[in-house]
């Protein structure tokens, strides 16, 4: 610790004593095509932080396609952790985990997803202390179930037609996102049309752009989108500008992802009124009380939310899960889909997904453990 933090140091049983990073590398169940990758697997960013009394946090930081996605990638994040952020919190107090994040946050600037992974260990470590779910330390918990919707993305209209439907089957999905913005938008709204269409009244499609339109394009695929019978268009366009334009020139929801990376991004696109609904992301809005902030700031312009992913694996899920329980409305349910997209558990306990819901945990904590052997199996480092 520098002479500027010597206030978050403890003694006590709360001391930070080691941080821990760690690189999984997981196989995706199929390749997974987005506008701005095709994932074969995910890499997860794990971090311990281990404190005097035994207590041990857990955080995540996870992108999609390496620096694909957003600014940061699983690699630069174990970096930055082992480098600039574990030797500020070896000898800090975990319980002060405000003061610490605040303290990092002078030394580290930007880095959302890596302050998430961090956050989130350090409120599962107090969570754990004090006995009580994670949720309870972000407000309380409104609910204990969250809906999750399924990504179609296997990039061919028949076999995403046939998942859906073995979805429906197992009574684990009924709404489903449509990865579109690789092909033409003509082909793009007919492949939509074409699962709406096999669908029909079972299953809610919607769409997600991942920014990869531009603004003549974005007005001809609303258009069809709507006469496809589809609910939801997320991120179509890059610029809020644009969406700001577009937004409630279509009987469609219009929903901002990339261009919420905060409390302040949502503060600006509420002034603007770009969006009707927002995706939450912890990693992107810069962790789980960042994202909170981002919630309210919708509440009060009266947007809608929707509960994002990064694709994380379990500890990140959950971590985003145990946020979503206590927002105020949660209009659009959640996508906290991604350990059900990876081959292989990594939980003691696996999350149970059932009757198109997400039961949340009730331990301290985030609620979870993890399997230790299946972890070292999967380290990137292992040998
Ligand atoms: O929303 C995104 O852009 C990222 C993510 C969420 C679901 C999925 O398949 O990809
Ligand atoms: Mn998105």
């Amino acid at each position: 610790m520098n002479d500027t933090s010597h206030n978050l140091t403890t003694s006590s049983a709360s001391r930070i004593e080691r941080v821990e990073t760690l690189l999984l590398d997981i196989p995706t169940i199929r390749p997974h095509r987005l506008s701005v990758a095709t994932m074969h697997g995910q890499l997860l960013m794990l971090v311990r932080v281990y404190t005097a009394d035994g207590i041990v946090g857990l955080g995540e930081g996870t992108t999609i396609g390496g620096l694909a996605y957003g600014p940061e990638s699983p690699e630069g994040m174990k970096l930055t952790v082992d480098r600039y952020i574990a030797p500020q919190l070896v000898g800090a107090d975990s319980d002060r985990v405000q003061a610490l994040m605040d303290h990092l946050g002078k030394l580290v600037k930007g880095n959302n997803f890596v302050k998430c992974a961090i956050e989130t260990a350090l409120l599962d470590a107090r969570a754990k202390r004090i006995g009580v779910p994670l949720s309870e330390l972000l407000g309380g918990r409104r609910r204990d179930t969250l809906p999750v919707a399924w990504t179609l993305a296997s990039g061919d209209t028949g076999r995403d037609i046939e998942e859906a439907e073995h979805m429906l089957e197992m009574r684990r999905h009924n709404i489903f996102k449509l990865k579109i913005g690789l092909r033409t938008v003509d082909a793009d709204v007919a492949h939509v049309a074409a699962i709406k269409r096999a669908l029909g009244s079972r299953g809610s499609v919607r769409v997600d752009v991942n920014m990869a339109w531009s603004e003549t394009e974005a007005i001809r695929g609303m258009a069809g989108l709507v006469d496809a019978g589809c609910e939801l268009v997320e991120q179509p366009v890059k610029s809020a500008f644009t969406l700001a334009r577009l937004v409630r020139r279509f009987p469609i929801a219009l929903m901002a992802d990339e261009s919420v990376h905060g409390p302040d991004s949502a503060f600006e696109l509420a002034r603007a009124a770009a969006a009707d609904a927002f995706t939450v992301k912890i990693e992107q809005s810069g962790g789980l009380f960042a994202g909170g902030q981002v919630a309210a700031i919708a509440d009060a312009a009266g947007i809608e939310l929707y509960g994002g992913t990064m694709l994380e694996g379990a500890i990140g899920t959950i971590a985003a899960a145990q946020l979503f329980s206590t927002f105020r409305q949660l209009q659009w349910g959640t996508e906290l889909f991604g350990p059900l997209l990876l081959t292989e558990e990594i939980l003691t306990e696996p999350l149970r997904y059932e009757n198109f819901q997400l039961h949340l945990p009730n331990g301290p904590g985030l609620g979870i453990a993890l399997d230790e052997e299946r972890v070292n199996s999967l380290r990137r480092d292992r040998d």
